[in-house]
C-alpha cells in the first residue's frame, strides 16, 4: 500500500462512520406547470412558444401525486417555463404554480420550485409552500447577452443576482449553480463563483451550488458543444476554492460518465441532485437508477444517501406547517 493508502486507512479507523465519503442525492420527480416560455435561450431544449402547450392539469396532478409519495418520491421539483414579468397573463400563470405546490404539499411532498426570476412579492408568497427555492445564475459575464441569451431577459446577470439576495433577505433556503460550456472562460467560472460567495457570505441560504455541464439536445435552437469532462473537474475545483465550505457542490449525475463522476467526487462534488425517472431539462441523457450509481461509486468507497430538499440547517427558517411535514420526513429518512 503506498503512503496515502496508509494514511486513509488510519483516518477511517480514528472516523467510525465514513461520513467523509458520503454522497446525496434526493428523490425527486418533476413536473412541468407549462414549457411555454419567452425566453430563447439557445441551448433550451425544454421550451415551446408562448401559447403552444397546454398548462399541467390540476386534476391530474393530484391523480399523481399520491402515487409518487408511495413509490418513495420525497421531492417535488416545479420547473418552469416563463410568462413576461408585465404580462396579463402572468398572474395566472403564477396561481397555477402555486397551486402545484399547494397540492405537493397536501399530498405530504416536499416541493421546490425554480420558476425562472420572480417578483419580490411572488417570491415571498412561493416561500409559503417551498421547502426550498432554487435559479441558476447561468455564468455573471454580460459577453452571453450577445450570444445564447440575446433573445433571453430572464438572464441578465443583475436580474439572478437580484434573486439569490432576495431569497437570502426572505429566508428562502436555496439551490443555485452554474452553467458551463457557453462560450465563456475559465475566468468568468471564478466571477461567478465570487458573486455566489459574496451574496451567501451575507445571508447564508445557499446549500448548494449545481454545476451543469451544457449538454446539447435534439431540440434547441443552436447546436452547441457539450462541456469536456476535464474541465468539468476543473470547475468543480474552482467552486471548492471560491464558494464557502458550507456550500454543497452538486453534479448532475446523467451528464458526465462513471469515471468523470469520480473525478468530480474526488474535487469536492458532493450531490447529484434530484433522480427521477426523466432529466426534463435534457430529455436526451437518460437518469442512472440510484442502484447503478451505488454500483459505480461503492468500488471507490462512496456511499450513497438520499436526502430531503431542504439542508438540516435551515428547517427552523421554514414555516410551522412545512417545519412538521419535513420533520416526518426526517424521521422517515433516519428509518430507512
Ligand atoms: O433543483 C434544481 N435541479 C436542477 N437540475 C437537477 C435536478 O435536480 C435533477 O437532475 C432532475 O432534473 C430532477 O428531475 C437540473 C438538471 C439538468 O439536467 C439541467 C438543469 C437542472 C436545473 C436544476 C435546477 O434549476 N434546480
Ligand atoms: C433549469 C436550468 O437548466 C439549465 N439548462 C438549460 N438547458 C440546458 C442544456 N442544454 N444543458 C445543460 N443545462 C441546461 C439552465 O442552467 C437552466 O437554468
Ligand atoms: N426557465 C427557468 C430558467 O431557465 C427554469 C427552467 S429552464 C429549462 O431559469
Ligand atoms: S432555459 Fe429556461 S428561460 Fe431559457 S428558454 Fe429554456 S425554459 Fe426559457
Amino acid at each position: 500500500m503506498d503512503q496515502a493508502g496508509v494514511v486513509n486507512s488510519i483516518s477511517d479507523l480514528l472516523t467510525p462512520n465514513r461520513s467523509h465519503r458520503v454522497v446525496t442525492y434526493s428523490r425527486a420527480y418533476t413536473l412541468v406547470p407549462t414549457y411555454e416560455c419567452f425566453n430563447r435561450c439557445t441551448y433550451c431544449n425544454f421550451r415551446v412558444d408562448p401559447g403552444q402547450s397546454p398548462w399541467l392539469s390540476l386534476e391530474h396532478v393530484a391523480q399523481q401525486l399520491p402515487i409518487l409519495r408511495s413509490q418513495g418520491v420525497c421531492e417535488v421539483l416545479v420547473l418552469s417555463g416563463e410568462v413576461a414579468p408585465h404580462s396579463p397573463r402572468r398572474d395566472g400563470w403564477f396561481r397555477h404554480i402555486y397551486q402545484i405546490c399547494e397540492l405537493a404539499l397536501e399530498a405530504g411532498l416536499l416541493p421546490h420550485t425554480n420558476a425562472g426570476p420572480l417578483s419580490r412579492d411572488e417570491m415571498a408568497q412561493l416561500r409559503q409552500v417551498n421547502v426550498s427555492m432554487g435559479l441558476m445564475v447561468e455564468q455573471v459575464t454580460p459577453k452571453l447577452l450577445d450570444t445564447v441569451h440575446r433573445h433571453a431577459p430572464s438572464k441578465r446577470p443583475e436580474v439572478r443576482l437580484q434573486q439569490l439576495t432576495w431569497a437570502g433577505e426572505l429566508g428562502v433556503p436555496f439551490t443555485t449553480g452554474l452553467l458551463l460550456g457557453l462560450g465563456e472562460s475559465e475566468a468568468d467560472w471564478v466571477d461567478s463563483l465570487r458573486a455566489i460567495a459574496t451574496i451567501q457570505t451575507r445571508h447564508g441560504h445557499i446549500q448548494e451550488v449545481i454545476l451543469q455541464p451544457h449538454s446539447p439536445g435534439q431540440q434547441q435552437l443552436q447546436p452547441g458543444m457539450a462541456l469536456d469532462e476535464a474541465a468539468l473537474v476543473r470547475a468543480v475545483h474552482l467552486a471548492r476554492e471560491f464558494l464557502p465550505p458550507e456550500v454543497t457542490i452538486q453534479i448532475p449525475p446523467n451528464l458526465v460518465s462513471h469515471k468523470g463522476l469520480l473525478d468530480c467526487l474526488t474535487a469536492g462534488a458532493r450531490d447529484l441532485g434530484g433522480i427521477s425517472p426523466m432529466d426534463e431539462v435534457n430529455p436526451d441523457y437518460e437518469h442512472p437508477t440510484p442502484e447503478s450509481l451505488e454500483a459505480a461509486i461503492a468500488p471507490s468507497s462512496w456511499q450513497l444517501q438520499p436526502r430531503l430538499p431542504i439542508y438540516p440547517q435551515y428547517d427552523t427558517w421554514l414555516p410551522d406547517p412545512l417545519q412538521s411535514l419535513v420533520k416526518a420526513w426526517r424521521n422517515s429518512l433516519n428509518n430507512l
